[in-house]
């Protein structure tokens, strides 16, 4: 399994922009406007938090799916796509936490 999963949902959510929003769960979420697809982004990341808390490993790869879903949803709205995430990620590759961090603050 690869990558190419991610592409070809951000493909279907970008076609559910167009669709009538009785005919799909994306195109309501669409039609209902940014303010509706936070609140869902907010409520699964809750979920992922109590799955993890609860224990269960294939409860929390579900919620963990249900916010990666949302949250390219989310994406979808802005017009970007999962590849604009990875991107960022390859571009960070290598590059320690601490230090990239340290680089941020002032230096005295
Ligand atoms: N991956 C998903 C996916 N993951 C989760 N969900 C839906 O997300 C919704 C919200 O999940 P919740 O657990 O919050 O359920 P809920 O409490 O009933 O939801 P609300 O009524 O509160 O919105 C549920 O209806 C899930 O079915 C998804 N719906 C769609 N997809 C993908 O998106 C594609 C397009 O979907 P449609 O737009 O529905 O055709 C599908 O073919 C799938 O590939």
């Amino acid at each position: 399994m690869n990558t190419e999963i991610l592409s070809h949902l951000a493909d279907t959510l970008e076609a559910r922009r167009e669709a009538a929003a009785g005919s799909s769960y994306v195109a309501s979420l669409f039609k209902q406007g940014e303010d509706a697809i936070l609140k869902k982004v907010a409520e699964e990341s809750a979920e992922v938090l109590l799955a993890a808390k609860d224990g269960d490993r294939l409860h929390l790869v579900r919620e963990m799916a249900d916010l990666w879903f949302h949250s390219m949803v989310l994406l979808a709205h802005h017009g970007l796509r999962p590849e604009d995430v990875l991107m960022e990620l390859k571009r960070r590759e290598g590059i320690s936490g601490l230090d990239e961090k340290l680089a941020r603050k002032p230096q005295p």
